[in-house]
Order: C-alpha cells, then structure tokens, then sequence
C-alpha cells in the first residue's frame, strides 16, 4: 500500500471517531487569492509549521510554534499553513488554534480532508483556506467538500500533481491551484514537476509546493507560480527570518 493510501484508511477511522460540531463564527482574515492578485511583483511565500513528516521523520520537534509563526509574519509572509494532522506529522487542530490567535495572516490548514466534519473543526480551530487534494478523493466528492467549503466562507487550495488532475482542478473552477512537487505515493521530490505543468489560467493563482530550498530554487518556477509553500527548509533554518526573506523573490519577468 502506497502512502496516500495508508494515510486516507488512517483518516477514515479518524473521522468516524469524529464528532459533528456546529460552526462558530470566525474572524475574518484577508483573502489568500486578493492579497496575491493585487501583489504581484514578488513570488509569495505559504511558510508551513511541520513538525515532523513520514518522509523525513522529525523535522523540529522543540519548535515554539507560536514564536516560529510570529517570524513568519514578520519576515512578510502571505499566509501560514498548520498541519493538523497527528498522524505521521505531529500536528493539531489546538495548533491551529493557538496560531491563529497570534497572527493575522491567511491561516492554511494542511491535513487530509476527506469529510464535511474536517471543515467545520478547520474553520471553528481559525483557518481561512482548506487544502483539497485531488489523487485523495473522487471528482464528485472533491465537488461536494469544495462546494461545502466555499459555503463556510474558507478558500480552498486544490492540490495536484499531474497533468489530469490540473484539468480536474480548472474544470473545478478552484482559484488556488497547488502543484505539490512531492509525489505523495512515493515521495519523491523534484521542482520539475512545476516547471513540466506550467500552469497558465489567467484568473488563476498557481502555488508550487514542496521542495524549496534556496532563491535559486524558487527562480526555477517563477515564470508560471505566484507563490510558493515551503515547510521543512523554514523549519530547520538557524534565522527563520532570513530564510523567509530568502525564498521571497522578486519577479524579473
Ligand atoms: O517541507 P516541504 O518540502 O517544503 O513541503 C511543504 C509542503 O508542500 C508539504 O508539507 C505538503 C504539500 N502537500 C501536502 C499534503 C499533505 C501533507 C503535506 C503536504
């Protein structure tokens, strides 16, 4: 069993176990999509909070989640993703919860959604965008939770991986496109991924995921992204600061 799969039968149980909360009414926060649209002369930054991942184990265990977000917002980022999955990540929704508290940022929340119950604790715990990845659901269940989403007021980042799964997303009319470098069932990396796609709807705002390491890196992509989202290189980095500003590059195109 690869993965994906492994994790989806993790969730399912998860779920299950999970009970049906009603929604509380949330803070606004500015629009992930507007902020990038309306600012388009550098790539943007997602700066992730991941303790830890299946691939590489753990990544920061000791972090201060609410120090590591504060400098996130500080060094100019555009949004800060929270994984909440427990499972293989070490994550929460109380994560979430107490990051959303310290920043005013669009807050991701990063975990694999396959249930209406999974919005509802997102958007409660602060989030204003959701991430929906296509290979984890059927295309009448990612029309269903997209539509869910919408309604509760979230963004939704539909993340691909392939070429069919990118016409998936635009046929959706999602706004927020992720192409995740990381093949989820084999985790492999390569920002070869981003640059073999190159995604071109005009309306659209691409993220490319995964993979980040330098200024470098991020010039690869930067014809077709607006933005980028990186985890484990910000997460590991002596001056998160730095390496915030770093991977923030101005266009030259
Ligand atoms: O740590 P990295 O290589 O910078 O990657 C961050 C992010 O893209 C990655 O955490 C991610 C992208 N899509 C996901 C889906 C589920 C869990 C995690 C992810």
């Amino acid at each position: 069993m690869d993965f994906l799969q492994t994790i989806l039968e993790a969730k399912l149980k998860e779920v299950a176990d999970m009970p049906e909360t009603a929604v509380t009414r949330q803070e606004d926060r500015p629009s992930l999509y507007h902020l990038i649209r309306e600012n388009p002369e550098h790539i943007h930054l997602i700066a992730e909070i991941k303790r830890a991942s299946p691939s590489k184990g753990i990544i920061n265990q000791e972090v201060d989640i609410l120090k590591q977000a504060r400098d996130y917002q500080e060094a100019g980022v555009s949004a800060i993703s929270v994984l909440t999955s427990e499972t293989y990540f070490n994550g929460s929704f109380t994560d979430l919860n107490r990051i959303s508290q310290v920043v005013d940022l669009p807050i991701l929340c990063k975990d694999f959604i396959i249930d209406e119950k999974q919005l509802i604790r997102a958007y409660n715990a602060g989030a204003s965008i959701v991430l929906l990845i296509v290979a984890a659901l059927t295309v009448q269940k990612l029309k269903e939770l997209y539509d869910k989403a919408r309604k509760l007021g979230l963004e939704v980042l539909v993340e691909v991986h392939n070429e069919k799964e990118l016409a998936a997303a635009e046929a959706l009319g999602a706004k927020l496109i992720g192409v995740n470098n990381r093949d989820l069932k084999t985790f492999d990396v390569t920002l070869e991924t981003s640059v073999a796609l190159a995604p071109h709807q005009s309306e659209t705002v691409y993220i490319s995921e995964s993979g980040f390491r330098t200024a470098q890196d991020v010039r690869k992509i930067s014809s077709n992204f607006q933005a980028i989202l990186v985890g484990e290189n910000l997460m590991k980095a002596t001056n998160v600061t730095k390496k915030a500003l770093e991977l923030q590059v101005t266009r030259n195109d």
